[in-house]
């Protein structure tokens, strides 16, 4: 019998499928030098998320761990992500929401400085569009949102939840710093994350291929 407030064995369930797929998010080259983060829901009250600081390529059962839905870590003297409240928010905020992704490509870095300015990465005519849940045709079009970078989770928060407030995403763009998405389950968040990715490499080569010509 186990006194903790969440069920073990879909902790463990939980954490192999980050490890996994977070493996191969590392072998692309999506989470340099210990940076990004990742969290799976467990319940309506508890996300398993990669502690602090580990490398996330080499990710083994111990670098996962609980914290309930106001960031505080549970069963675990480890620190749980310094972005944790950027995981915990849209679990609070969607109950359907089941899986948190976040990395630092370098395209996604690159785009996000270059868009900054802007606010935003206008996606419109791709296929890939609808690989976000809810598109069902590439004539349409998707403004990932660009956010000023602070080392102040409260104030990242407050920008994301005034955008949620305004019209429904699958993810945004931090300025210098890298990419959230967010899904169902990890296929889901995956889907949204890889998609992000591929479309934002074409809007840059797109723009390096106008420069030359
Ligand atoms: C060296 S990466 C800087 C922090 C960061 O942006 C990140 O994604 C990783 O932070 P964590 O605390 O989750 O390891
Ligand atoms: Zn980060």
């Amino acid at each position: 019998m186990s006194d903790l407030p969440y069920d073990r064995q879909r902790l463990a369930a939980r954490a192999d499928e980050i490890i996994v797929n977070v493996r191969e998010l590392a072998s692309l080259g999506w989470t340099p030098a210990t940076s990004s983060n990742f969290s799976s829901r467990l319940d309506e009250g508890h996300a398993a998320i990669t502690v602090s600081g580990r490398d996330k390529g080499r990710l083994v059962p111990d670098d996962i761990m609980v914290v309930n839905l106001d960031g505080k870590a549970v069963g675990s003297d480890h620190r749980p992500s310094a972005e944790t409240l950027l995981h915990t928010q849209l679990y609070r905020r969607f109950p359907d929401v089941g899986c948190v992704l976040h990395t630092h490509s370098r395209n996604q870095t690159v785009a996000s400085r270059l868009f900054a300015g802007v606010g935003h990465v206008r996606l419109a005519g791709y296929e890939l569009l609808k690989a976000f849940r809810g598109n069902e045709t590439h004539e349409t079009a998707l403004d990932l949102p660009v956010l000023p970078n602070s080392q102040h989770m409260p104030t990242l928060a407050a920008q994301v939840d005034a955008l949620l407030d305004r019209r429904p995403m699958w993810g945004y763009l931090i300025d210098g710093h890298g990419l959230y998405a967010w899904g169902r389950d990890m296929a889901e968040a995956r889907r949204h994350l890889e998609a992000f990715e591929f479309l934002l490499g074409c809007e840059l080569d797109l723009r390096r291929l106008s420069t030359v010509r």
